[in-house]
């Protein structure tokens, strides 16, 4: 089974507009609406691929009905913590004309120390050997930065292959507790390590270091655009850069994310869960808003991947 954990999820507006006058009344051709947060995109994506998932995390009780019934129209099992508040609305514009992608993240509700609780009284119920946990996404406003570490520590205890995606101290934390997959965009990674993102072979050796140092088994760096680089003990792979026609992009490194929990439950070998990833994310791009891709359009971007060996 796949359990995804998202703290602070979110619904997603995309706006499509054909450019944005800063100052200006701007009115949008079209709007998308879609339950997001990255866990919650990888159960979407997961679901899509004809895999199993059950989303975890918080929600805000306000506005939960949104989120709830997104989630059973396509099938995906839940288990949330019911937290006061709403959970945060993000604006994702898309411009057309400049083809330029902007985010505006809100902070999200505030937890308590018994939601927390009840959070960990669920994780203590679910995952078991061998079940795959992704943990992703920023924290709720007032969440101590130590939480993912907590988790992390509990799930590994329990055999749990944990895959971790978020940023800042958050990251540099639940790092310390030794996920076993990382999923950094460059800008993610460009805050742990001084590395040029031309300079391939550098980024290899970063990642190694935290294999190495602090017991990561794959460390998968996304560069939007310009490709991925997958790292192991013994494999760095680079998957060269696809142009496709881009509707949205938000969603892309969860599609990723995605793809390596459903490789590796599938058993993947590592060049073949790279490429998957690199081809979901592909799909996702095409999909307006924060849809997740379908396993057709996967298969078919899969075949235009194109991986070349590094260091
Ligand atoms: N404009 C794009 N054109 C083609 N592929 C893209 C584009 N943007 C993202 N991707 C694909 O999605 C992956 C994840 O995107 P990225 O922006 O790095 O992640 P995140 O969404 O986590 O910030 C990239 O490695 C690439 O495979
Ligand atoms: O938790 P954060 O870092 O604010 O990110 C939340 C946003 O990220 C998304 O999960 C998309 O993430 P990616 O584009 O990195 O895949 C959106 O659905 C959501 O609005």
């Amino acid at each position: 089974m796949i359990y995804t954990l998202t703290l602070n999820p979110a619904i997603d507006m995309t706006v499509y507009i054909n450019k944005l006058e800063k100052g200006q009344v701007n009115r949008s051709s079209f709007y998308m609406l879609d339950a997001g947060g990255k866990g919650i995109n990888v159960s979407k994506v997961v679901k899509a691929l004809g895999g199993e998932t059950v989303a975890l995390g918080f929600l805000g009780k306000e506005n939960s009905d949104y989120i709830l019934k997104y989630l059973k129209r396509f099938g995906i099992k839940n288990d949330f913590v019911f937290v006061d508040g709403f959970t945060r609305i993000n604006v994702k514009i898309v411009e057309t004309e400049a083809s330029a992608y902007t985010d505006i993240n809100q902070a999200g509700f505030e937890i308590t120390e018994k939601d927390i609780q009840n959070l960990f009284d669920k994780l203590e119920e679910v995952p078991g050997k061998d079940d795959i946990f992704v943990i992703s996404g920023s924290l709720p406003g007032n969440c101590d930065e130590e939480i993912y570490f907590e988790i992390i520590k509990k799930l590994k205890q329990k055999d749990v292959v944990v895959i971790f995606d978020a940023d800042g101290n958050a990251l540099k934390k639940g790092l310390e507790a030794a996920p076993d997959v990382i999923k950094p965009n460059i800008y993610e990674f460009k805050s742990l390590f001084d590395v040029d993102e031309r300079d391939l072979n550098s980024l290899v050796l970063c990642a190694r270091q935290l294999i190495f140092e602090k017991g990561v088994k794959m460390v998968l760096v996304s560069m939007g655009e310009n490709g991925a680089v997958y790292v192991s003990k013994n494999t760095a792979l680079f998957a060269k850069p696809v142009k496709t026609e881009v509707k949205s992009t938000t969603g892309a490194g969860d599609s990723m994310v995605a793809a390596i929990a459903f490789g590796i439950e599938k058993k993947m070998s590592e060049e073949e869960m790279f490429k998957f990833a690199c081809a979901c994310a592909l799909a996702k791009v095409a999909q307006e808003g924060v849809r997740a891709p379908d396993k057709n359009s996967v298969q078919q971007c899969f075949e235009k991947i194109e991986l070349e060996r590094l260091g």
